[in-house]
């Protein structure tokens, strides 16, 4: 797994516009060297504020949007169409503006679905492996980039610390009684996180410096999860100052103006 690169922005402002044109460049080289791109979208409000980053780039139409597959790292275990899910975030911020292929927009399940929690995260699981290619060495595709946004206590996706996703091997899995609501949700697990060829965390803000600093250190990442969000070929923190306010020096820190 790679070792982590940090990237600090000046502010949320310039974190996620920066982040926005990061996506942009990785998109189109993965589309020229591969035909197509894969993107794991992220709640959080430097998730969604990334993506109508995205939407305001005039750059944006150098991606092939008809070639790309979206999935998302956690949802929230509400009904399609509720504000309080990523994918709404996700369609209003970004996806309702731009020309995807419907077919190539992997969304997790709801309540509305007829499915139970376990069985979208089952149904998610099987839609991963559909995907998945044998180059992908795994039960899920191996994505371009995965975006992470991390919490106060270094959850990424939905795994909260010490809870038992952590310690499940399958692709996704139902969340219950999460700390941060709602507490019904369906996360990819991380086998299939650190399967991906990029993963990128996404954090602004002092309240999540402690967990920034933690999750560069040789943290265990049953108690700090974030510790486990590594990549096969590349690991970014993208961060502004106030999160990376408590990183050692020298933790592979590339300051930007
Ligand atoms: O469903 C969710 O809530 C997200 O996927 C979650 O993992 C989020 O990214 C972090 O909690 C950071 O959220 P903030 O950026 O809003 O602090």
């Amino acid at each position: 797994m790679s070792v982590p690169t940090v990237v600090v922005h000046r502010d949320a402002d310039v974190l996620a516009k920066a982040v926005a044109a990061r996506i942009i460049t990785r998109l189109v080289d993965a589309q020229s060297a591969k035909g197509s791109a894969s993107l794991v979208l992220t709640g959080g409000t430097v998730g969604i504020a990334t993506l109508a980053a995205i939407r305001d780039t005039p750059a944006r139409d150098a991606v092939d949007w008809r070639r790309l597959d979206i999935w998302w790292g956690d949802e929230r275990f509400l009904p399609s169409g509720d504000p309080e899910r990523n994918e709404t975030g996700a369609r209003q911020a970004l996806l309702d503006h731009v020309d995807v292929d419907p077919s190539r927009v992997h969304v997790m399940a709801g309540p509305d679905s007829g499915l139970s929690a376990e069985e979208s995260a089952d149904a998610y699981a099987t839609e991963l492996a559909k995907a998945a290619r044998p180059e992908d060495h795994g039960p899920a595709p191996s994505f371009d980039v995965m975006l992470l946004g991390m919490g106060p206590d270094a959850h990424v996706a939905s795994l909260f610390p010490g809870m038992p996703a952590l310690y499940d091997t399958r692709p996704a899995v139902a969340v219950h009684g999460a700390p941060k609501p709602p507490p019904t949700r369906i996360t990819l697990t991380l086998p299939v996180i650190q399967g991906s060829r990029e993963v990128w965390v996404v954090a602004a803000g002092e309240e999540k410096s402690g967990a920034v600093r933690l999750a560069l250190e040789e943290s265990g990442p049953v108690q700090v999860p974030a510790a486990g969000a590594r990549a096969r070929r590349r690991t970014l923190f993208l961060l502004d100052r106030a999160a990376a306010s408590k990183i050692p020096p020298g933790l592979g820190r590339i300051a930007s103006p």
